[in-house]
């Protein structure tokens, strides 16, 4: 039996889960205010905090000597491969003093390397899993009009992955064979065509379909535009955080959204539709880096649980092939499964330096 320890930091919780094998046996989620963190500039700051609150919460229940792995979601290291990145010193020195952005997914390394030193069996080792950052787009993908300027391949990888799985047994082909367009539709929505196990091309949360609080793509002229009249700060968080249903309609929650269009909201029914539509435009898209040849479609994350929302999607793309719904996500076993495959010699751990040798040159 392998037992694993998952730790999913986000920016105002982090999740932890404790796996035997494919079983969950724990689950605990530490929930933080703005207030916790401040004078915090740096999200590496908030390490120590965040540590003591996992410690607290595994006290009790879990010796020293319990895991024989302790895997973390994480983080913005650069474009790497899929798969399992062993926490070591090369992880560490850019996820603390290079990262590509500031992100709460940033922790899951350091917090690993941190609680497999207290709770890991002598021998076991810290892993991230499907970071954020994993990059497998084709050449043509990344290519935009503006030189200098690529396509960048950074989103709900750990998900849409682990979810790229459940697809290719619910369509019974294996996944190596599958070629299949995965929509992670949350606060933020980002979606991947997936041919032969590999992600050839990827939708961003700034490119295509608008989300709970992104933009998703703006007319570029508007954009310059606007940045001529607006703080930088206030723009950034037109596109990101204030963006998508948040600046459209004032909530995020598509619950109470669905609720005003029940109650004769004719507003939130236009924007309703553009949302769906938005949706539907991104798998199109995709559609076309796989040639067409589309085995079939899963929409994911906490917007993937409306039947409302998957009836409008599936009348406008429903033709491309069919489509599948994973309501939620599917972070922590994705990263206890991909820790156990490791540990039990399934599948072999990277390290972050093969990649930082071709890319970061
Ligand atoms: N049962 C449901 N019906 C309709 N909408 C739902 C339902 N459950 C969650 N949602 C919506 O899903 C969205 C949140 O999705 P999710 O929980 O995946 O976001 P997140 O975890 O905060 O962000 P991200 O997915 O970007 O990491 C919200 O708009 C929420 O209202
Ligand atoms: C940074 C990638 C995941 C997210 O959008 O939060």
């Amino acid at each position: 039996m392998s037992r694993i320890l998952a730790i999913n930091p986000g920016s105002t919780s982090t999740k932890i889960a404790v796996f035997d094998d494919d079983r969950e046996i724990f689950r605990h989620e530490i929930t933080y205010r703005g207030a916790d963190f401040a004078g915090m500039d740096r999200i590496t700051d908030q390490l120590p905090r965040r540590e003591a609150d996992i410690e607290a919460a595994l006290a009790g229940t879990f010796d020293p000597g319990s895991f024989d792995a302790v895997v973390g979601r994480g983080g913005l290291v650069g474009p790497v491969g899929p798969g399992g990145y062993e926490v070591d010193d090369d992880f560490l020195d850019v996820i603390t003093n290079r990262p590509v952005l500031e992100h709460a997914s940033n922790l899951g390394g350091p917090l690993a390397k941190a609680l497999v030193t207290k709770f890991g069996v002598p021998g076991a080792h810290a892993y991230i899993y499907d970071p954020v950052t994993v990059d497998e787009m084709s050449d043509a993908a990344r290519i935009t009009g503006v030189a200098g300027i690529e396509r960048k391949s950074i989103g709900h990888h750990l998900n849409m992955r682990a979810v790229a799985r459940k697809l290719a047994d619910a369509i019974d082909t294996p996944y190596e064979e599958a070629s299949e367009i995965i929509v992670h539709l949350g606060g933020g929505s980002t979606a991947c065509a997936i041919s032969s196990g590999r992600m050839v091309d990827f939708v961003s949360d700034d490119e295509i379909m608008f989300s709970a609080e992104r933009s998703g793509g703006v007319p570029i002229k508007e954009l310059i535009a606007l940045a001529g009249s607006m703080p930088l700060a206030e723009l950034k968080s037109a596109v990101r955080g204030g963006g998508g249903l948040a600046g459209l309609l004032g909530t995020t929650d598509l619950r109470e959204i669905e609720s005003r269009i029940g109650a004769g909201d004719e507003r939130a029914a236009l924007v309703f539709e553009a949302l769906a539509l938005g949706i539907a435009k991104t798998i199109a898209a995709l559609a076309a880096s796989l040639k067409g040849e589309v085995d079939a479609i899963a929409l994911t994350g906490g917007m993937a649980r409306s039947e409302l929302l998957l009836a409008a999607v599936r009348e406008r793309a429903g033709w491309i092939a069919p489509i599948h719904a994973f309501g939620g996500e599917f972070e922590m076993e994705a990263l206890a499964l991909g820790a156990r495959r490791i540990v039990l010699g399934k599948e072999r751990a990277h390290h972050v330096r093969d990649y930082l040798r071709t890319t970061h040159d």
